[in-house]
């Protein structure tokens, strides 16, 4: 639907702002266009918008040159949402909307209203939630209820694209996923086209089929989703440390942002774990919330933990948030404390007569798959041990809280490390 061929301009000739851009948006499909402040994302819909000059290349709508329509043409077919939503005059919330019949009034001799235009708008406010709003002066109202109002108003335009810019600027979650929502049912049921400049790369990450990322006036890359392996473009297009992850519901990819204070911060304590033993039960307690997976009876899976709390089965003791459970018999639980490579790991173990239980917890940074191998290579040493009807419950956990620079190359050596600290520490249980 729309081609965007080498396009560059700007607001300096000399300098322009955007510079030899490429992409193309199908019909019917969703394209974000992603990049830090400055990066050139408003510029493009402006060159594409003709609000500023190209200086080379073009766009072509539907295999017409953008530059050769008419602006009647053009909003008959696209409609733009941009960021700025201050609106002059003291309208109500059902004129703005009204506004984007104007296209289909201009050729109209006294601009009149038709059946159509009013039906168009009664629908697009329907569609945004807006009909207790229709009386309402729009100045009257909040960033995010003018956000929908523009949004109706250029839904009301019935576009076959819609460019919007941050559409979501000034909305809370339940809105912009309500927006979102909706354009994506429209893209389904009425072969809307959109492209959206987004901030949130989670958001567009869900959203988007294709995302295209912006830096310093260059299309960098364009793709139909993050990968694992994006993560360094990313950290250098964002100047930001930052981790990517599957979304743990759908088949998407998610960001995940590392703040500086923590990464920089000096330890305070020597270890992050601290252990308290009371009469029938022992409390591990971690400094910040660990990442943990939980196998075995009982075991939960992937969690956030607050600590472990191993309770003697005839105590139910009450278990606080974010802890995790462990029941054991009469029989003691042992734990080990020590620095491996400069990292605190501390295990527990205990043999309840039947089965042989363990649980590792490191301060060296790992990520999820890197637990999942640890919880089968544990299992592999155990079973070297113990017969195969004595595996119990294995619980690890990593604190990615102070996470350091930690090269794969010292991972891979921490973690031969670890297997064979635990391999002698489980020794001679029984
Ligand atoms: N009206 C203007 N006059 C001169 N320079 C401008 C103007 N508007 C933007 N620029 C410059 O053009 C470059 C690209 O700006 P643009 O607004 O396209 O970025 P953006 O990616 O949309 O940023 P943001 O995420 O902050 O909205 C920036 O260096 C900006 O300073």
């Amino acid at each position: 639907m729309l081609h965007v061929q080498n396009l560059s301009g700007g607001y300096d000739k000399k300098h322009p702002a955007v510079h030899d851009v490429s992409f193309q948006v199908e019909k019917g499909s969703f394209f974000a266009l992603l990049g830090p402040n400055g990066s050139g994302k408003t510029t493009i819909i402006r060159l594409l918008m003709g609000v500023i000059p190209i200086s080379s290349g073009g766009a072509l709508l539907d295999g017409k040159p953008i530059d050769r329509y008419s602006s009647v043409e053009l909003a008959q077919k696209v409609s733009v949402l941009s960021q700025e939503n201050q609106m002059g005059l003291d309208f109500t919330v059902e004129e703005i909307v009204a506004l984007g019949r104007y296209p289909y009034q201009a050729k109209r001799l006294f601009h009149e209203e038709s059946e159509t235009d009013r039906e168009a708008v009664k629908e697009a406010m329907k569609l945004t939630h807006l009909d207790s709003y229709k009386s309402k002066p729009f100045i009257s109202l909040s960033g995010g209820e003018k956000q929908r109002v523009l949004l109706a108003k250029a839904l009301a335009q019935e576009p076959e694209l819609i460019i919007l810019d941050e559409p979501t600027n000034h909305l809370d979650i339940k809105h912009t996923l309500e927006i979102l929502d909706l354009l994506k049912k429209l893209q389904k049921e009425k072969n809307l086209t959109v492209l959206a400049i987004l901030h949130d790369l989670n958001i567009a990450s869900i959203y988007a089929d294709a995302l295209g990322m912006l830096k310093q006036g260059k299309l960098i890359q364009i793709s139909e989703g993050f990968l694992k392996n994006d993560e360094e473009l990313l950290r250098k297009v964002y100047e930001t440390d930052l981790h990517i992850a599957a979304h743990p519901e759908m088949a998407k990819m998610q960001v995940s942002f590392m703040p500086r204070q923590q990464i920089t911060s000096k330890r305070v304590s020597t270890s992050p774990f601290s252990v308290n033993e009371e009469k029938d039960r022992l409390i591990l307690q971690f400094d910040s919330q660990l990442r943990t997976l939980a196998l075995g009876k009982d075991g939960d899976g992937l969690a956030w933990s607050a600590g472990m709390m191993c309770t003697n089965i005839i105590s139910n003791a009450e278990v606080p948030e974010h802890y995790i459970r462990w029941e054991y018999p009469e029989s003691s639980i042992e734990c080990i404390q020590e620095d491996l490579l400069g990292s605190s790991c501390i295990l527990m173990k205990h043999w309840d007569g039947a089965e042989v239980h363990l649980a590792l917890f490191t301060e060296f940074p790992l990520s999820d798959i890197d637990l999942m191998n640890l919880s089968i290579s544990i299992t592999e040493s155990r079973m070297k041990l113990y017969p195969v009807s004595m595996t119990g419950r294995i619980v690890v956990g990593t604190d990615r809280s102070k996470r350091k620079n930690k090269t794969d190359e010292m991972k891979k050596v921490f973690l031969e490390e670890l297997k064979i600290w635990v391999l002698a520490k489980v020794q001679n249980l029984r």
